[in-house]
């Protein structure tokens, strides 16, 4: 396992030591240890979550304004554009954001601390999207950031309009949001 840095320091890549032979494959997609290591965080994951969605769905741009969730993030079929805005106020890198493809075929992870909002976009025909989170889902904190706020400005490489949820269409702007000190 190796971490690439991003443009936000905070935001990490991880990438893990696949083993190939005739049979398929093998990587070791945790290590208490070596993620210590990496990230300099001893994560207590409390929650794996795992979704399934088809080609131009975009789930977020969400976090939790209180109990805020690090995750580590996963795409074990088809394709997604993943995505952490920094939403700390106190940042030097408020309101910037990371982009990167995680997929099944670059077994890419993508560590994200709290104090990020993140969300995804598909691009393959469906994509198996898994995550550990560090603290419980509360409902009640959730909050949503609208995914094409001109503020973050994301280029999304869709080519139409995505796919939303309910909750996610009445995401509100990066100015207007609750937000992290
Ligand atoms: C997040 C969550 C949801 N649910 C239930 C609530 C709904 O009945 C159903 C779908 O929830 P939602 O539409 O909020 O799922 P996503 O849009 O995939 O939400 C996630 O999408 C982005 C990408 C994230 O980073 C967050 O982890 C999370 O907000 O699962 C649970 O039971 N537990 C949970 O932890």
């Amino acid at each position: 396992m190796k971490a690439i840095q991003t443009a936000i320091p905070d935001l990490l890549i991880l990438e893990p030591k696949v083993f190939g032979d005739d049979r398929g494959f093998f990587y070791e997609s945790f290590n208490r240890q070596k993620f210590s290591e990496l990230t300099g965080r001893d994560a207590d994951f409390v929650q794996d979550n795992h979704s399934r969605s088809v080609k131009g769905v975009l789930r977020g741009l969400h976090y939790q304004i209180q109990h805020p969730q690090a995750k580590l993030v996963r795409v074990v079929q088809g394709a997604v554009l993943d995505v952490a805005v920094d939403i700390r106020k106190s940042s030097p890198t408020f309101g910037q954001h990371v982009a990167l493809e995680l997929s099944a075929e670059n077994k890419r992870m993508f560590w994200i601390p709290e104090g990020f909002a993140h969300g995804f976009v598909v691009l393959s025909d469906t994509a198996e999207f898994l995550y550990k989170t560090t603290d419980y889902w509360y409902p009640e904190f959730e909050r949503s950031i609208v995914w094409d706020d001109p503020e973050i400005a994301i280029d999304w490489q869709v080519q139409a309009p995505p796919a939303l949820s309910a909750k996610d269409l009445q995401g509100k702007s990066l100015a207007g949001a609750e937000l992290f000190e």
